[in-house]
């Protein structure tokens, strides 16, 4: 993990950088005593001072049932017992529940509300207001009533909060909720003059010490953070520190690394450009450029163009990485042309489903994903090929499918997806739900035809959606085998046994499904597993041909494709190199001692090995 290398320097540095900050919250707190000061003894008596308890006044002579409820509601959010709770809970969740612990944001986090009590408590010392002169709600605590110790952690916990949804996730949504975090720390505001136990410059002076507290906090730890893992990126795994351009040993094409590894200096970043933007864009080129790559070529993808200018890259030769900025569309367009060549692909997930991402277990962050992987190795997994009436031949590393999931794909408003991120494709499938089922037959490594009727096809390479949704709970990147599910549940009974089904299997994380054939687990006809009262039919194979009654929706990769009545899949064992920050299942492959243009067979785990 990155991490490990960066909390060592962190370790050792950290916390006497983080000392060097400490005048930062005296000075913190010094500003605010000057500024009680200034409001209890010069601004005290002076317009607009003299019009602010209009405010606690008015509240107090139009109270109501519902605003003392909600302001009650409000108060207690943001209560020593509401505050220190929920601080519990969320630092405790961010140590627990992220694939590594989250210590920085958690430091963050539980500084933030701890600074924001004491340089609070100091300042109530020094500073001595009455409350407002009106019927309090509350018992009026001995402290101060400047500055408001509640609207002051409010900021600190939900304002934190709020400053950790923004910098340290992605997607649309992220707005969206730091927004709610954010409005918090003003109804609390609020709820405090109504209760009669603020003035408003109360509830100014907390908003100002809790927004000085993140200030600081952030400086010292977010900002901090970066700037360890800028140094660490300095050094190798050993602590020496990497060679400059110029301390590169004179060996042409290829780099030593100090553990011995051979490291490869020419990069193609496939960047697609709505998806990256030029912050990240920014952050990979810094972080590849501390791995050695120093020859960085960036092609942009178009819509003819998913793959930009990877394919003429790749053919002019001496290609060392492929690093595909986007979603699966991207990743698929790039699998496409580096699949089968041994020239390695390392992705920075940052596209709206990011399903080949989230299969291989990548850091959700991109920027991270690209780094770990960078710190990894190289490992072979199997890519589909997939072709049809009207579809040209082509690879796909996720899942090809028709019927529902493929006219969702196809419905997704472009303008949603930028927006709402995978949001848009569940609005979208609720458009199709009533959709007409589809009439099909099916032949599976060239055996007999199985006549069926289904509103979905999906074949996958592998088999996780959003949330953990397991839609092929058997598929592996690396069991050279592709897996089919047809969906075809009937009646809002079928619908609700396939949605139980699948969600128990998110909730319950099961054992792998029974192989198709084997006798404690296959109970439908031609080896397929059968659940959900026949809602879901999965079948297993090398070669699979699908053909429909009538022309369907296609999708490849979460890209829409023509329609068609024929879909023909095949499997590619371990053709395509990926550079991972662990392996997925398969066989680390040894470094080729040359590539662009060889061709690199990978090995990869039986099939069977895995059930
Ligand atoms: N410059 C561009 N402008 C508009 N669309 C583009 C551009 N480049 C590529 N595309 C289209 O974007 C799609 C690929 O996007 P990609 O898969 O990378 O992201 P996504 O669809 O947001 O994410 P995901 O596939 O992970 O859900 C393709 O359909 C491609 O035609």
């Amino acid at each position: 993990m990155t991490g490990n290398k960066g909390s060592m320097t962190t370790e050792n540095g950290g916390p006497a950088r983080r000392l060097r900050y400490a005048w930062l919250v005296a000075a913190q707190a010094t500003l605010m005593i000057l500024l009680g000061f200034f409001v209890t003894r010069v601004a005290d008596g002076h317009w607009p001072l003299t019009l602010e308890d209009r405010l606690p006044r008015a509240f107090a002579e139009h109270r109501s049932p519902l605003g003392n409820g909600l302001s009650a509601g409000l108060s207690l959010m943001a209560s020593t017992e509401g505050i220190v709770g929920v601080t519990l809970v969320c630092v405790a969740a961010l140590l627990v529940l992220p694939r590594a612990p989250r210590w920085t944001e958690a430091g963050f986090l539980g500084a933030s509300v701890a600074v924001q009590s004491a340089v609070f408590l100091l300042v109530t010392i020094f500073v001595e207001r009455p409350r407002p002169e009106v019927p309090q709600l509350d018992g009026a605590p001995p402290t101060s009533s400047f500055p408001s110790g509640h609207v002051g952690a409010s900021v600190a916990l939900y304002g934190g909060l709020a400053t950790l949804v923004l910098s340290r996730t992605r997607g649309p949504w992220r707005y969206l909720t730091a927004g709610v975090l954010l409005l918090v720390p003003p109804a609390v505001g609020l709820s405090r003059v109504y209760r009669g136990m603020h003035h408003p410059s109360d509830v100014a002076g907390g908003l100002l010490n809790g927004g000085a507290t993140l200030l600081v906090m952030g400086l010292v730890f977010l900002y901090g953070r970066d700037r360890d893992r800028d140094s660490a990126s300095e050094r190798t795994p050993y602590g020496v520190p990497r060679g400059g351009a110029e301390e590169v040993p004179a060996q042409p094409g290829r780099l030593a690394r100090t553990d011995g590894r051979p490291t490869g200096r020419r990069v193609v970043v496939v960047r697609h450009p709505h998806n990256c933007p030029d912050e990240l864009a920014a952050q990979v080129r810094t972080r590849l450029g501390r791995h050695g790559f120093t020859d960085q070529r960036w092609t942009s993808t178009t819509v003819e163009r998913p793959g930009g200018g990877l394919a003429e890259e790749c053919a002019a030769g001496d290609v060392d990485l492929v690093v595909a900025c986007g979603g699966d569309g991207t990743v698929r367009a790039c699998a496409d042309v580096v699949a089968g060549t041994g020239i390695p692909l390392a992705l920075v997930p940052c596209g709206t489903g990011n399903l080949l991402a989230r299969n291989l277990d990548l850091p959700a962050d991109p920027a991270t994903a690209l780094e770990e992987a960078l710190d990894g190795g190289d490992f072979g997994i199997d890519v589909g090929r997939v072709e049809g009436d009207g579809l040209p031949p082509t690879r796909f590393a996720v899942m090809t499918g028709a019927g529902f999931d493929a006219a969702m794909v196809r419905d997704a408003s472009p303008a949603l997806k930028a927006r709402l991120g995978w949001v848009a494709y569940t609005l979208s499938a609720a458009r199709h739900l009533r959709d007409p089922r589809m009439r099909l037959n099916i032949r599976l490594d060239g055996g007999r035809r199985i006549r069926r009727r289904a509103r979905m096809v999906v074949i996958g390479n592998v088999g996780t959606l959003q949330g953990g949704l397991e839609l092929l709970p058997r598929a592996r990147p690396d069991s050279g085998r592709l897996e089919i599910v047809l969906f075809d549940p009937r009646g809002a009974a079928g619908w609700l046994a396939a949605a139980t089904h699948l969600a128990a299997r998110v909730v319950r994380r099961p054992a792998p499904a029974p192989t198709p054939g084997d006798p404690n687990g296959a109970n439908g006809a031609n080896g397929a597993d059968v659940v959900a009262g026949g809602s879901l039919e999965y079948f297993s194979a090398t070669r699979i041909e699908v053909r429909f009654a009538r022309a369907q929706a296609r999708e490849v990769d979460g890209d829409s494709m023509s329609e068609g009545a024929l879909l023909t899949a095949g499997i590619e064992p371990g053709a395509l190199r990926m550079r991972l920050p662990r392996a997925p299942g398969a066989t680390a492959l040894p470094h080729a001692p040359g590539h662009g243009s060889q061709t690199q067979h990978t090995q990869h785990t039986p099939h069977t090995a895995h059930h």
